[in-house]
């Protein structure tokens, strides 16, 4: 797709594409967060490609993997790295891009605890670990803002049961406790993965209203901060 905007670039370089990763655990709200802005002109909004995860050529592996961790993990985690990157270089058509989370967070937080849970073999860590390395070594992913949504494990428990993902329903507390924890390390810590992008962190454990209320706040932060 053509860069309508490139014309305009070499003037001004640093010309508002600004790109920015919705991240958060599994029922957080991101994309309640992301059809918010999706109202505002001139942003492009990416939701994370669930629907291909829970149907490739008429298979789910997204329903395979929590079937059967060990055996299925390689396989989603394959498809998502290839979803994710398959999103990050897609040309920009607006000047803002709001991508819902990452090949990072799939590699940094979901391969990591299929792995550390012992749910994924070391040779297929080691497989996958491999092509990610050659990915962000040899492609640009750029990325200008991680917008953390922060929750409690509990709160995502609530919500997630009551969005009711066929696949989902088998998810325990404690599986949303262990994504909590990675991500924290990851963005708040800063003690496990090198973090590509400042993190602008918004507490989400509130009700539908305080949340549009804070992404108000923070319109300016999320969207143009560079401006
Ligand atoms: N602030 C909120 N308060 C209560 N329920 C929410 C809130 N934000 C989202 N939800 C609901 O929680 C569920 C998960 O939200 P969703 O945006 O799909 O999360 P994610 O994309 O992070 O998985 C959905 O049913 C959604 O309607
Ligand atoms: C990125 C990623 C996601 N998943 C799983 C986790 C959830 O079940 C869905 C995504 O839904 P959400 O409501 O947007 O969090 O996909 C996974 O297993 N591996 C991954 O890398």
């Amino acid at each position: 797709m053509e860069d309508v905007f490139s014309p305009l670039r070499s003037v001004c370089p640093s010309l508002c594409m600004w790109k920015l990763l919705p991240e958060g655990n599994i029922a957080s709200g991101k994309t309640t967060c992301l059809e918010y802005f999706s109202k505002t002109s001139d942003i492009e909004v990416l939701t994370e490609p669930v629907s291909k995860w829970r149907n490739v050529q008429g298979c789910n592996p997204l329903g395979l993997m929590y079937q059967d961790p060990s055996r299925w993990g390689l396989t989603l985690q394959t498809y998502v790295q290839l979803t994710m990157l398959d999103r990050h270089v897609l040309p920009m058509s607006t000047p803002v891009r709001m991508m819902e989370r990452s090949i990072y967070s799939a590699k940094y937080i979901f391969a990591e605890n299929l792995y550390k849970s012992g749910k994924m073999p070391e040779v297929d860590f080691a497989v996958l670990s491999e092509w990610f390395e050659w990915i962000i070594k040899n492609i640009a992913i750029p990325v200008d803002l991680i917008v953390y949504l922060q929750t409690s494990p509990q709160t995502c428990y609530e919500r997630l049961k009551q969005r009711c993902r066929e696949e989902e329903k088998v998810i325990p507390l404690e599986y949303l406790e262990s994504i909590h924890n990675l991500y924290e390390d990851w963005l708040i810590h800063h003690k496990s993965f090198e973090v590509p992008a400042p993190v602008l962190v918004i507490p989400a454990d509130h009700d539908l209203k305080k949340m549009l209320h804070q992404y108000e706040e923070n319109r300016e932060k999320i969207l143009m901060a560079h401006c």
